[in-house]
């Protein structure tokens, strides 16, 4: 199965359309080149990752322009596209009274969508805690591996990366990749890779983990992106930059590293 993570760079002054014109040139430009079997995007690149002041502006519904521009990107390419997340806006408020949301959306080439909505909200108080509902629901979805075969990916996002017991849930709800879309900061990027290399060593999972470049909203972005083995191998690392990695995984290593070393079957709830 062929990956590609465009490890997208941004800072203030491009409007989030120009911004979704740009990324869907870069999708078609590495599907055309690549050929990959899923394509991955950053965390919240379409209303800008850090600067909270305008999600409320430029959230949309599940069905939005956002949302409808990457269904039909992934079915004029012909691709699986996990198009990192947006700032979704819910149809009614809730359990904490808020109406927006951080929701990932994954889509088929054929329209097929699976969404999932960040469960641990970063910024300590402000920004995500403040102004979004935490999701509550534990979300796996199947996608086509190239092969004739389905993988089943584990959906999370960016903060969420530091809660095991998250991932613990994804492995029992037979998680083989893990996807983590990320705005991280570079401040704590060694955070990023070491807890992606936990993640796939504890968990014996493929991780695919992607940042964004660049600063904006006064954040220096970590970048980083990295393709992680269920050994623990890393098999691709980004730089700082903007970047597109293109991996190929063999997911019978799952199988194959669980049955060799199978450290799963140990633990003691
Ligand atoms: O946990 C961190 O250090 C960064 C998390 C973050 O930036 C986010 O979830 O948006």
């Amino acid at each position: 199965m062929r990956l590609a993570l465009i490890q997208l760079g941004y800072g203030d002054d491009e409007t989030m359309p120009a911004r979704i014109e740009r990324v869907s040139d870069l999708v078609r430009e590495v599907v055309d080149r690549e050929r990959p079997d899923l394509v991955v995007l950053p965390e919240l690149w379409g209303p800008t990752g850090f600067d909270y002041r305008k999600w409320e502006s430029l959230a949309e519904p599940l069905d939005g322009p956002w949302a409808s521009a990457m269904t039909r990107l992934a079915a004029e390419v012909g691709v699986t596209l996990h198009a990192g997340s947006f700032i979704e806006r819910l149809a009614s408020p809730g359990a904490d009274g808020r109406t927006l949301a951080n929701t990932s959306l994954v889509v088929t080439a054929d329209g097929e969508r699976t969404a999932y909505r960040k469960i641990h909200r970063f910024g300590f108080g402000s920004g995500e805690p403040k102004l979004l509902e935490a999701g509550d629901e534990v979300v796996t979805t199947q996608i086509p591996s190239g092969t004739g075969e389905s993988v089943t990916v584990g959906l999370s996002t960016c903060y969420d990366l530091r809660f095991p017991e998250l991932y613990r849930r994804l492995l029992d709800d037979g998680a083989e990749l893990l996807v983590v879309p990320a705005a991280w900061p570079m401040a704590r990027v060694a955070h990023w890779t070491l807890l992606g290399q936990a993640r796939a060593v504890e968990d014996q999972v493929f991780v695919a983990q992607c940042n964004t470049a660049g600063t904006h909203a006064g954040t220096e972005m970590g970048g980083h992106s990295q393709v992680v083995a269920p050994t623990g191998e890393v098999l691709a690392e980004a730089g700082a930059d903007e970047e597109v990695l293109v991996v190929d995984i063999d997911t019978r290593l799952v199988a194959s590293t669980r049955e060799s070393f199978p450290v799963i079957p140990d633990r003691r709830l």
